[in-house]
């Protein structure tokens, strides 16, 4: 048997093989420093094996045949118009809570998971090199540029040990808290300018912002992602919002996650003949390439005439430039692309939830007026850090309105999941998000309540209910992803979130008088879907 094979309920047993026994042990201690409070315990081969025997077969799986897969996406079929989270769903209702997809045109087959107990033996044995399905079409792109640009890296879009070498070198510098003041500043003055922003577009009745302030949501995502990735203060927001490569630059970001459904998780023959979203896709990519690449060259030009007097790098960017100019300009542009638009999405959640929960709104004021009691205190890391409710609201906007379905993985080892035998190297798609409505996990799912999060000075009681069910798996709320292969953008986005909702909450009372039904559409990850005119009122 040369696979590793994994078995076990709630506490998940490793089974160590041969030569995968080193990997496993370096795994488990990754694991353990990433979730604490769950034990990994090894387990004698017999034992494993005999739950893999015991299971059913994975042929016996509830699944859709290749026919009905390719038919139901062709135009007209049952699946043609569907988003991801809506053809996940439609599946389960008929499939149940496992379900196999069939791989077609040389992919492998996935499986859709709907139980926590699954997520946490797929995550725990992922392995060192965890790796992400779905991405095939930019590795791809990548692989096929004439210019041989990507030749020695594809950033974090490759696989194994590749990627695990680009991570370890970015990881410090993205991620680590003491870098956090390279950001913090940049990213509070784009926050100051969306605040007047927003003082200079309401209607001077209504005091609600138009209809299309989205656009102006997005203009923020992108001058922050923009400040950190590129170095390069793009001034969206107010002095530049017609800044014609950046709009280009925002449609092909755009273009790029829906090809990324289309091309990664729909059946798609791309790498046979080349298709028109493949074309439509890889004219995205080039666009985003040379916009990239031409901001990162105007950076390093710009540090080379005025290089820092200390020595000390002064922007992620400058970091980064230092490791090599490659490794900047792929990073960079990988942050522009995975970092612009769930950022906007998250935003949106974060205002309709604290609109539309006025005492949730008045309690995180009190919070921040504690803390820095004058409007034009600044933030600092250190200060920010006294401010739990905050990101207690941020993180129950991200469960009540998820950015996406969940996450993805290939599957590690052969592991016995919701009682069938599952070979390693198959896909699975953890729903851990859509999950997030339930019940089960979450009492009053339907209620925008930041206390469950909170940790002082109750941990679960509201009204004398759990807020989060007791022994609820740590493996369903990862809006992040997990492991060594989690958000790489996390640290920064986190800090951009807490600064718009607190500068927000700090100078205005926000309302939102409108119907938030559906207020998400959903491809790959969730977008804006109805006109967000909140109402600001200023603060005495
Ligand atoms: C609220 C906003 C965001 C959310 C919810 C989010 C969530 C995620 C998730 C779930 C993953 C997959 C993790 C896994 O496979 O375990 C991921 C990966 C990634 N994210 Fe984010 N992200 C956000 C914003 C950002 C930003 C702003 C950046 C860049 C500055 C960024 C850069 C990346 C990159 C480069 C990866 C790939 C990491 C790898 O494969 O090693 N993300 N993100």
């Amino acid at each position: 048997m040369g696979n590793v094979r994994c078995a076990g309920t709630t506490i998940t047993r490793l089974f160590i093989h041969n030569e995968k026994q080193q990997q496993l042990q370096k795994c488990q201690v990754a694991f353990q420093s990433t979730v604490s409070n769950v034990k990994v315990e090894n387990i004698d081969n017999k034992s494993a094996d005999v739950e893999w025997q015991q299971a059913l077969p994975y042929k016996s799986m509830p699944r859709l045949t290749r026919y009905q897969l390719l038919r139901g996406f062709l135009k007209g079929g049952e699946f043609a118009d569907l988003s991801l989270n809506d053809f996940i769903f439609k599946c389960r209702e008929r499939l149940g809570d496992i379900y196999r997809l069939p791989g077609v045109i040389g992919q492998p087959d996935s499986v859709v998971l709907f139980n926590v107990d699954d997520f946490e033996k797929v995550y725990r044995t992922e392995g060192i090199w965890p790796k992400r399905p779905g991405t095939d079409a930019v590795r791809y792109y990548r692989e096929n540029r004439k210019d041989g640009f990507f030749k020695e890296t594809m950033g974090l879009n490759d696989n194994g040990e590749k990627w695990a070498k680009f991570r370890h070198v970015v990881n410090p510098i993205m991620m680590q808290p003491k870098n956090a003041k390279l950001y913090l500043e940049p990213l509070q003055k784009v926050n100051l300018e969306f605040v007047e922003r927003i003082r200079e577009i309401r209607d001077p009745h209504t005091l609600e912002v138009p209809n299309n302030f989205l656009v102006d949501i997005n203009h923020l995502a992108f001058d922050s992602v923009g400040v950190v990735a590129l170095d390069h203060d793009f001034g969206l927001i107010r002095r530049n919002p017609d800044l014609e490569e950046v709009r280009v630059l925002c449609e092909n970001m755009s273009a790029f996650l829906k090809s990324i459904y289309d091309l990664g998780i729909k059946p798609s023959f791309y790498k046979y003949i080349t298709t028109p979203t493949y074309r439509r896709f890889a004219k995205s990519m080039d666009l985003t390439f040379d916009i990239t690449n031409h901001y990162v060259n105007e950076a390093l030009a710009r540090l080379q005439e005025s290089p820092s007097k200390d020595g000390e790098e002064r922007s992620v960017l400058e970091k980064l430039l230092k490791v090599n100019r490659k490794t900047a300009i792929v990073m960079a542009m990988d942050m522009m692309i995975a970092g612009v638009d769930g950022t906007s999405s998250a935003i949106t959640a974060i205002l309709l939830c604290i609109a539309k929960n006025p005492e949730k709104q008045q309690k995180l004021r009190e919070e921040l007026l504690a803390v820095l009691p004058h409007r034009n205190d600044q933030f600092t890391i250190e200060n920010m850090k006294q401010l739990p409710y905050l990101r207690a609201c941020i993180k129950e906007a991200l469960r009540f309105y998820p950015l996406a379905f969940g996450n993805v993985r290939e599957i590690g080892a052969d592991l016995v999941l919701s009682g069938y035998q599952v070979p390693k190297g198959t896909g699975a798609l953890l729903t851990t998000n859509m999950l997030a409505n339930e019940e089960l996990f979450y009492p009053r799912p339907r209620e925008f309540i930041p206390e469950r999060w909170l940790r002082k000075p109750d941990t679960t009681l509201h009204d004398g209910q759990r807020l989060v069910a007791e022994n609820v798996n740590k493996f369903i709320n990862l809006p992040f992803g997990f492991g060594p292969r989690s958000c790489v953008g996390r640290r920064i986005v986190e800090i951009e979130m807490e600064l718009t909702l607190a500068n927000l909450v700090r100078n205005f009372n926000i309302e939102y008088n409108h119907s938030v039904e559906k207020p998400f559409s959903y491809h790959l990850i969730s977008t804006p879907a109805i006109p967000l005119t909140f109402k600001f009122t200023d603060l005495k």
